[in-house]
């Protein structure tokens, strides 16, 4: 029986996952693990709690269990970090793109239970970035990235492993959560 399991939460920029992320910690005290990125902090965001945020220099000096470019900043997730959760809690959650999903996904197994959020009306993805106060001239680099437009859709690698959400409205995005962890909890029972 697998005892320990990571909630792997991927999809598009703006689709909710750190959302998701904030409201299993909040509710079922499933522990986030922090990862690293080369971006600057947006306001509101706090070193060791949202990200560690490194400079290029930096973020070559880690040991990542996968690295991605995203929109022309670096990001990356280390075995280490995963570890510190696990130490805390039996379940644990991870914000990614697909290309790290995929990564946890096929160095995981069971492990990474992957939830694949996805929001149809682009037109709504953007007015989120706006409402969080993401800087136009940000969200207009990312809407053209390649990383963007890929995520917009489950990638194949994915496919057979990801349970896929329709993240339009909170509640119901929120009672599909409860039931995947009831589901796991039920599955693996009381961790030793
Ligand atoms: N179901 C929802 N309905 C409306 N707004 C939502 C919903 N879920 C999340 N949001 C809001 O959308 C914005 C983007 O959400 P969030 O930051 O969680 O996305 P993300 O996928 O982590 O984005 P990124 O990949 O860019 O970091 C936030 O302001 C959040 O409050
Ligand atoms: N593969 C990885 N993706 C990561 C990691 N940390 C965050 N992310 C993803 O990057 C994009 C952009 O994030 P943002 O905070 O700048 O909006 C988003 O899809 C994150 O989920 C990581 O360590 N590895």
């Amino acid at each position: 029986m697998t005892s320990k399991r990571i909630f792997v939460i991927t999809g598009p920029t703006g689709s909710g996952k750190t959302t998701v992320s904030h409201y299993l910690k909040d509710h079922y005290g499933v522990p986030q693990v922090i990862t690293h990125t080369t971006r600057a902090p947006r306001d509101g965001e706090v070193d060791g709690r949202d990200y560690y945020f490194e400079t290029p220099t930096s973020f070559a000096t880690k040991h990542y269990l996968e690295h991605v470019t995203y929109s022309g900043n670096q990001y990356g997730s280390s075995r280490e970090g995963l570890a510190a959760a696990w130490a805390k809690s039996p379940f644990i959650s991870i914000v990614l793109d697909t290309a790290g999903a995929i990564t946890y996904a096929r160095e995981l197994g069971e492990q990474a239970v992957i939830i694949y959020l996805e929001v149809p009306d682009q037109g709504a993805l953007v007015e989120r970035l706006t409402k969080r106060g993401d800087h136009p001239a940000r969200i207009k680099k990312r809407v053209a990235s390649n990383e963007y437009r890929r995520d917009q859709e489950l990638p194949a690698g994915l496919v057979g492993h990801a349970t896929a959400i329709v993240n339009d409205d909170w509640q119901v995005t929120k009672q599909k959560l409860d039931a995947l962890v009831r589901h796991y909890q039920m599955a693996d029972g009381p961790v030793n």
